[in-house]
């Protein structure tokens, strides 16, 4: 069963009509399949399963603390980037000792509360971190479990803006560097050398760079093992593409059974931080037509989400796939730009896209569960979406929408004169 099917001429989220999410919860909204996200979870377990693993779902992706929590009770570990994914993943009930924190600037303040819950390993991304890291631990009397994200120059064959593992990034250690800044970690007394890592990029369609980047990284942890720095874990980052329109991206399965076989018999611990692959196709946002507004050139649809709340078309020019919740084909299909209400000419989430409207339809814009609702904004002070999580036939309202006093909040008047 595919989480998002049509039932009687009209989008269902499993087993609740889309149709009656947008009745209680209002528009735009995000909603997001439970079955969805488990299947996906589990495509990424099950392969693994007879080795030492930890898979990290990457917060960044979908930081709600529902989802979350789902992910956490599954047995999932989290892949971090701030202290404030580090603080949602402990309110959703995720296990401190199965979160990686990565990121390339972490604050003292971050690291010491990282150390303070006991997360399983920091991947450090520069030489002045790992002094730092060196420094917090000392302080408070413990040692810090790393591992260094190496950047291996390897181009990920990706949009520019989400390559990560080019010599020109500003991602992780140069691979060249790595093995001196290693024997620099090995000698501190509060830094514990775990692991490797690196992370080459966000949306990968093919295997080969991954393999390219993971042959680098195990010629790197052979040569550490000569010298006797031996490295427990490889972690591979996230990055596995999923299908918005035509692409054909490898499976987890596929793709983990082609890195087990490159590992020989080295004895590794395998981690993974998948994001986008677990919750990209679990969620969509849901956006009601408010005008219709055909011209000479275009006709537009003026809906009432924009890029505020789903930026990935303006941003990267991404192509989303935008359905009608219930088609009718009692009206003329035409082509449409469909468009958000902000001032701004990017502001769209679909260009020229067939599809037979009148306002006051309900739209979707498919695989809008990664990388939407966590880079909304309140741009044009606009209110963030509400998120629902669907089960069966159970709606969860996992973030209510947010009111406009809250958009206010914490600003202040200048004193008077
Ligand atoms: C360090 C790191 N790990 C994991 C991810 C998750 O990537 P994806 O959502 O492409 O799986 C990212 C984002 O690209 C990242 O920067
Ligand atoms: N935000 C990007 C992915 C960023 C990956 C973060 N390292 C996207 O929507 O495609």
């Amino acid at each position: 069963m595919s989480a998002f099917e049509y039932r009687d001429g009209e989008l269902f989220a499993e087993d609740v009509a889309l149709r009656q999410v947008a009745e209680q919860h209002g528009t735009p909204c995000f909603v997001y399949s439970r079955h969805a996200i488990e299947q996906a979870w589990l495509a990424w377990d099950e392969p693994l399963k007879d080795c030492s693993r930890l898979v990290c779902f990457a917060v960044k992706a979908n930081s709600n603390l529902g989802v979350l929590n789902l992910l956490a009770r599954l047995g999932a570990g989290f892949d971090i980037v701030s202290g404030g994914e580090l603080e949602r993943v402990l309110a959703a009930g995720g296990d401190p000792g199965r979160v990686v924190f990565s990121g390339l600037g972490k604050t003292a303040a971050e690291m010491r509360r990282a150390l303070e819950v006991g997360i399983y390993c920091f991947n450090v991304e520069s030489s002045a971190e790992l002094e730092r890291l060196q420094q917090v631990a000392a302080e408070l009397g413990v040692t810090a479990p790393v591992s260094l994200r190496v950047n291996p120059d390897v181009d990920a064959g990706t949009h520019p803006y989400i390559s990560t593992g080019l010599k020109e990034n500003k991602f992780g250690i140069d691979i060249a560097d790595a093995a001196a800044v290693y024997r620099h970690a090995a000698s501190m007394p509060n830094i514990d050398v775990k692991g490797v890592d690196c992370h080459i990029g966000s949306q990968l369609t093919e295997v080969s760079p991954f393999l390219d980047a993971l042959d680098r990284l195990l010629v790197l942890v052979d040569d550490l093992a000569a010298e006797e720095i031996c490295i427990q874990h490889l972690d591979l980052g996230g990055g596995l593409g999923v299908t918005y329109d035509d692409e054909q991206p490898p499976s987890p399965g596929e793709y983990l059974g082609q890195v087990r076989e490159r590992l020989g018999d080295r004895q590794l611990s395998l981690v993974f931080e998948p994001g986008r692959s677990i919750v990209a196709n679990a969620g969509v946002l849901l956006t009601r037509v408010n005008f219709l507004k055909p011209t000479a050139h275009k006709n537009f649809a003026i809906v009432d989400a924009a890029m505020n709340d789903l930026i990935r078309p303006a941003l990267y020019s991404a192509w989303m796939g935008i359905d009608s919740v219930h088609p009718r084909d009692d009206r003329p299909s035409q082509v449409w730009d469909v468009v958000g209400p902000v001032c701004e000419t990017g502001d769209f989430l679909g260009k020229d896209r067939e599809l037979a409207l009148a306002a006051g339809d309900l739209l979707v814009v498919r695989s809008a569960g990664a990388y939407g609702f966590v880079m909304s904004s309140n741009y044009n002070t606009r209110p963030r979406a509400a998120e629902v999580l669907v089960a069966g036939n159970q709606q969860h309202l996992v973030r209510r929408r947010e009111t406009i006093a809250e958009l206010f909040a914490g600003e202040s008047l200048l004193p008077e004169a």
